[in-house]
């Protein structure tokens, strides 16, 4: 361990808001004072919001550092400046959402979405993983997403971007698991954080360039109205997305897939259900199209398909 006490290092992506201020708040609050937390974030001037939540912790179990997970030479030198560049815990957090039909995005703006959701946790690992594997212990944490599993409609290219990054990382458990060095999954559904708050600024912005009428009535008439009802149904807040990853850390045996959400367990098993996946993109096609006005209803239903059996395979905060 890097730190006086026998405290675990902990470096976490994307501290300014949301899910990542969190996590970096709650564990550098930790009772038993377990962990050194170094909260990075890619523009410093961005960190009073986190600095206030810290309280009394912050300069004691929680530092800050610069990173952009998008830059090859600000994580050299964020790890770098590492005592010993060790780190116990890596949390990649840093994400970035994209929404809206496809073919009003433009190839540089599903580049950059890669590049921060695959590419940058890619570069995390790769600076990060040779020290644990040396060491023969560490664990690497990653945001990933229900849409890490199961594809949302008008949401292809981020949903892409947590596929890629879910076949990578079940890629790289294995040879990790070699060296003991854990890799988990955490997949929270929706969460509000300003992640929500971006992407509806971001439609209010937008303006469809080459993209048909139908398409563009789907997604302002239909799927938007039924998205915010999922996230007023089935919102988590960013302190439980914290806590989940709280107790995956403090496992003796971290899964590797943490569900967050048990309501969003039946939307998953769908996939697995049915294998030539008709199941779930006909499921998909009548919730929205057929039942999105009743999405209300629906809501309540899946509230009733989550049995206690289901509600057993998702990672509870508390
Ligand atoms: N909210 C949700 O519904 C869900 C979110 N997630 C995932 O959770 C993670 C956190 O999102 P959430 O807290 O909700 O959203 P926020 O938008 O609140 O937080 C995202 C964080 O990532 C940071 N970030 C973006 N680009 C970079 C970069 N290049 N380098 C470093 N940091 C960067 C942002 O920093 P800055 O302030 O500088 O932009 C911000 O701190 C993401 O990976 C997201 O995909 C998963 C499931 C659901
Ligand atoms: C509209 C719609 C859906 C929307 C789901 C949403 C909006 C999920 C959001 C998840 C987020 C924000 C994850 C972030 O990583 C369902 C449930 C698939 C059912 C079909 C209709």
């Amino acid at each position: 361990m890097g730190y006086g006490g026998g405290q675990k290092v902990v470096l976490i992506t994307g501290c300014s808001s949301g899910i990542g201020l969190r996590i970096a708040v709650t564990l550098a609050k930790d009772e038993k004072k377990r962990y050194h937390v170094i909260a990075t974030m890619r523009d410093l001037k961005k960190k009073d919001k986190l600095v206030e939540a810290a309280g009394d912790a912050y300069g004691k179990t929680l530092m800050l550092l610069p990173l952009d997970v998008c830059s090859d030479e600000s994580v050299e030198q964020c790890i770098n400046s590492v005592k010993d560049r060790h780190i116990d815990i890596l949390i990649n957090n840093a994400g970035v959402g994209l929404l809206g039909p496809v073919e009003s995005i433009s190839i540089e703006e599903m580049k950059r979405v890669f590049e921060t959701n695959f590419f940058g946790v890619v570069r995390m690992i790769k600076e990060v993983m040779p020290d644990m594997k040396k060491r023969r212990s560490g664990h690497i944490v990653v945001m990933s997403s229900v849409m890490g599993l199961q594809g949302v409609v008008f949401n292809d290219v981020y949903t892409a971007s947590k596929f890629a990054m879910e076949g990578f990382c079940e890629s790289m458990a294995v040879q990790l698991l070699k060296f003991n060095v854990r890799l988990s999954m955490i997949e929270p559904g929706p969460v509000h954080t300003e992640f929500e708050t971006k992407m509806m600024e971001d439609v209010a912005k937008m303006e469809y360039p080459g993209v048909d009428a139908d398409t563009v009535r789907y997604f302002k008439d239909v799927y938007l109205p039924s998205s915010i009802d999922i996230f007023e149904a089935m919102g988590q807040t960013p302190e439980d997305i914290a806590k989940c990853t709280k107790k995956v850390i403090e496992s003796n045996s971290p899964r590797f897939r943490n569900l967050t959400n048990s309501l969003y367990t039946p939307i998953v098993a769908l996939k697995y259900a049915d294998e030539t996946g008709g199941l779930s993109v006909n499921t998909f096609y009548n919730l929205l199209f057929n039942f999105g006005p009743l999405m209300h209803i629906t809501m309540s239903i899946l509230k009733c398909l989550t049995c206690s059996c289901l509600r057993r395979r998702t990672i509870s905060p508390n």
